[in-house]
């Protein structure tokens, strides 16, 4: 296969800049992998000192919060994506 095959580009000018920015997208996947697992650690020690404490694994007013963060970043598909890494921190509610 050539490079315009694998990119869909019909010129090799267009594949070279898909191909450049493909690799870019796949180190700042890398990144935002490393970040939500991360992420996924910290919560992990909240819910674990709650739970200790003989609270609840979940706090709704901070998922609220969290909610809010992102919708006012990204958008609405911003709090589908804040549930989804709620949901990867502390499991299915
Ligand atoms: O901030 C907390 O209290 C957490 O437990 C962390 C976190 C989160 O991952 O953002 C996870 C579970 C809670 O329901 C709320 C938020």
């Amino acid at each position: 296969m050539t490079a315009t095959d694998v990119t869909g580009a019909r010129t090799p000018e267009a594949a070279d800049v898909i191909t450049g920015a493909r690799e870019r997208i796949d180190t700042l996947d890398d990144r935002i992998i490393g970040l939500i697992q991360e992420r996924v650690a910290v919560s992990a020690v909240i819910q674990e000192a709650r739970i200790t404490s003989g609270g609840r694994r979940v706090n709704l007013s901070r998922e609220m919060d969290v909610l809010g963060h992102y919708r006012e970043a990204l958008g609405k598909p911003g709090t589908a994506l804040a549930m989804t890494l709620l949901e990867l921190c502390r499991g299915k509610i």
